[in-house]
């Protein structure tokens, strides 16, 4: 069986190597010629799974997703060929909510702002904008959810809001996919006249995907004085990004808010399984068996929980600062994919133990998502 793979796929030759020949690519730059004689094909976001990259294939068993997104996938065509797909769902999720909480403790820094003075209204409730909100909780940060689709869904007990209140919120954070059809489409979402709606103080935050919201429009509006904070992880266009952009951002990256090693590797393992479960093989592999240990394992507490000492626990793990400063230096000479291929290790809370000794029974920490 041929296994063709991204070469930015975290252990794939460690899951893979006994289902199959293995063949790594460079997801940008794979051809149709090139993948000819695959069965399985395993990618990231930046590879377009189409007609046009599979027409010379006729033994595609399986295609397989290591992300969360799956707007790059034509999978009606792949339905109708009767190749079989998975994604990996939430296997980034809590990346992308460290990713989040971390620019939010950078900003209050800067503006001497009190996470608890705040509101963060959540656009999109699924795998990340739920993990954020487990996080914003274990923090008392107040915060709403808007997400029409598990409105309607009466399994789902949460409470929700219509989009305009979460877009006045203190904080806008984006968690939706991208989609282009039907009564929810998210293709900007954010186009001129909503972004016209924000206020001098608010902070907007895209690590979802960029063509939520209109780029352009955008920068009209920063080029205009606009004083919105902005975050923003992921561009519309990439990796052709409008660069003009960069300098009106707070925190400005490279599409890694979900590029933590776990959650890039739980995606190699998710699809590990599925690939196993196709071929009627028992998985006998697991992501813990090739985790490396953290560079800081432990921590004690001595003292009692503010908001500074649960912010320095936040931005020990992950300060965004880093990422942020990677950026701006690299983006005009190595480009926005070689930031991204070149990523330094990135360990999510769950990493850490944090041992409490300071006679408080208060679990923030832990609830936070550090190990106990
Ligand atoms: N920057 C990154 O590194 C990164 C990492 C992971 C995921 N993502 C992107 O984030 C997206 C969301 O991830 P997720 O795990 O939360 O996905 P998910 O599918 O678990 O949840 C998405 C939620 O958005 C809701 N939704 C859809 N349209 C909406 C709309 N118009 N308004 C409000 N809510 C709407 C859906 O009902 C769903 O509950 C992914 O599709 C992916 O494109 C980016
Ligand atoms: O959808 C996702 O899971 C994320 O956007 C993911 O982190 C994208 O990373 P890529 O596949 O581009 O390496």
């Amino acid at each position: 069986m041929n296994i063709f793979y991204d070469e930015n796929m975290p252990f794939a030759a460690e899951f893979f190597a006994d289902l199959g020949q293995l063949t790594a690519f460079s997801g940008r730059s794979l051809s149709p010629t090139a993948i000819c004689d695959a069965d399985v094909l395993l990618v990231r976001s930046i590879t377009k799974v189409n007609e046009a990259l599979l027409k010379e294939n006729k033994n595609l068993r399986f295609v397989g997703t290591a992300t969360i997104g799956v707007d790059h996938i034509d999978q009606p065509y792949l339905s109708d060929r009767n190749v079989n797909f998975h994604s990996a769902p939430g296997c980034n999720a809590v990346s992308v909510a460290e990713y989040v909480l971390s620019a939010l403790v950078v900003l209050a820094e800067r503006y001497l702002i009190s996470l608890s003075s705040l509101t963060v209204g959540i656009v999109g409730a699924g795998n990340t904008g739920s993990r954020l909100s487990e996080k914003l909780s274990a923090l008392n940060i107040k915060h709403v959810l808007c997400d029409p689709l598990l409105a309607d869904n009466p399994a789902d007990k949460r409470e929700f809001v219509p989009l305009e209140q979460a877009l006045n919120c203190d904080v806008v954070s984006l968690h939706v996919p991208l989609t282009r059809k039907g009564k929810h489409a998210t293709y900007h979402l954010l186009n001129a006249e909503r972004l016209a709606q924000f206020n001098d103080n608010q902070i907007l935050i895209n690590a979802c995907r960029g063509e939520v919201i209109d780029n352009a429009a955008l920068l009209k509006m920063k080029q205009q004085g606009h004083p919105l904070k902005l975050v923003l992880d992921v561009w519309e266009n990439e990796p052709n990004i409008l660069s003009a952009l960069i300098s009106y951002c707070e925190i400005t990256t490279a599409h890694i808010a979900g590029y933590s090693l776990e959650g890039k590797a739980r995606g190699t393992e998710i699809l590990y399984r599925a690939l196993c479960e196709q071929l009627d093989i028992l998985p006998n592999k697991r992501l813990a068996d090739f985790l490396p240990a953290p560079a800081i394992g432990k921590v004690e507490i001595k003292q009692a929980f503010d908001e500074i000492l649960l912010n320095q626990l936040v931005k020990m793990v992950y300060d965004v600062r880093r990422d942020d400063a990677i950026f701006r230096q690299q983006i005009n000479v190595q480009g926005f994919d070689h930031i991204r291929k070149t990523y330094p290790t990135r360990r999510e809370f769950s990493s850490i133990t944090v041992k409490l000794n300071n006679g408080l029974s208060s679990d923030a920490p832990h609830q936070l998502g550090f190990n106990k």
